[in-house]
């Protein structure tokens, strides 16, 4: 991005911002872009955003600016490569998620490190469906382990603050930060059955959302960093002697949770895009869809390969 004295400046980092979080604090607005991808356009127009020491992040809102977008209809192909176009190589996603375990309470903070799917085959998941180029990306650990691990001390330190707060204190919460488990990525719009619910835990789920996939498979394919940092805001529908989940009882979380993961944002983005420049917390992701793709021969058609040199310029050239 050029700024507005003319120079240009790497936007490394960008932040989606899911349910309750559709700004960040503290940033100068540069301007909004609306890239036309060759998957349609993203949720919202992205906001390119100046950090207090002049770094450049590229700020999306997950259901658009008001809301308007429903988990299933969130148009993640566009989303991530209108990303990967302003030259984003690190996305921190933002998502308010219902909890499986006693332990993880409305207010604390997951950083996930294993998905169930349990979408409905109705949200195109790959970059490459509907083209003549086959490919299979590496999944097995669905999000980017350095980045997450780069992300824990630093975030548990925004998360200790606010637990030793006055803010908090005075509402008797003291949310904690629980490194590691696994989020069940449901369709919705519905909430769980309580069957389910339950069902969900036997499998190991720890936490629940409907918005992680297929946002963190295309970051994948697109050689993108991604990290979830999951804000709990219910007990879902598992526990006998309470009601089930309703969104009035995640309302009433979610505007705590937003404001911690602005805080979150402004103390990690500066020294994010720093590591992002670097690279090293990004080697696992760069280069990564080399031997996913095939076949390699003549067979793949020249407008598939244009459409897709738009998230993979390296292979499509
Ligand atoms: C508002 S409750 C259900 C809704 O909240 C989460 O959205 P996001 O992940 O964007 O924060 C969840 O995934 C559902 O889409
Ligand atoms: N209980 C829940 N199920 C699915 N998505 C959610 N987002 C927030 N709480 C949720």
């Amino acid at each position: 991005m050029a700024t507005e004295s003319g120079e240009s400046s790497p936007v490394l980092v960008g932040v989606i911002g899911g349910s309750g979080l559709y700004h960040l604090d503290n940033l100068t607005l540069l301007k909004h872009v609306n890239p036309e991808t060759p998957w349609g356009f993203p949720s919202s127009p992205i906001a390119i955003c100046a950090l207090p020491n002049g770094t450049q992040i590229a700020f999306l809102a997950r259901h658009g600016a008001g809301h308007t977008i429903p988990p299933s209809s969130v148009p993640s192909r566009a989303n991530i490569a209108a990303l990967k176009s302003l030259g984003v190589r690190a996305i921190l996603a933002f998502s308010a998620v219902g909890s499986l375990r006693e332990e993880l309470a409305p207010g604390d903070f997951v950083l996930p490190d294993q998905i169930i799917d349990r979408t409905k085959g109705v949200r195109p998941a790959s970059f490459f469906e509907g083209t003549s180029v086959v490919a299979h990306a590496m999944f097995g650990d669905p999000f980017a382990n350095k980045l997450v691990n780069w992300l824990e001390s630093r975030v548990r330190k925004v998360v200790e603050a606010a637990a030793n707060s006055a803010d908090y204190a005075a509402r008797g919460v003291k949310p904690k930060l629980h490194t590691g488990g696994t989020i069940v990525c449901m369709e919705g719009p519905q909430f769980s059955t309580r069957a389910e619910s339950k069902m969900y835990r036997q499998w190991g789920g720890d936490i629940i959302n409907m918005s992680v996939l297929p946002e963190a498979k295309l970051a994948r394919e697109a050689e993108l960093g991604y990290a979830l940092i999951a804000t709990v805001t219910d007990y879902d529908s598992w526990r006998e002697d309470e009601s089930a989940v309703t969104a009035a009882e995640v309302f009433k979380t979610l505007h705590a949770n937003a404001n911690l993961s602005r805080q979150v944002a402004a103390t990690v983005l500066a020294e994010l895009h720093d590591a992002a420049a670097e690279g090293n917390i990004l080697d696992e992701e760069a280069g990564s869809m080399k031997f996913s793709i095939m076949p390699r021969s003549g067979e793949q058609k020249e407008e598939d390969r244009q459409k897709l040199r738009y998230i993979l310029p390296a292979y499509f050239s």
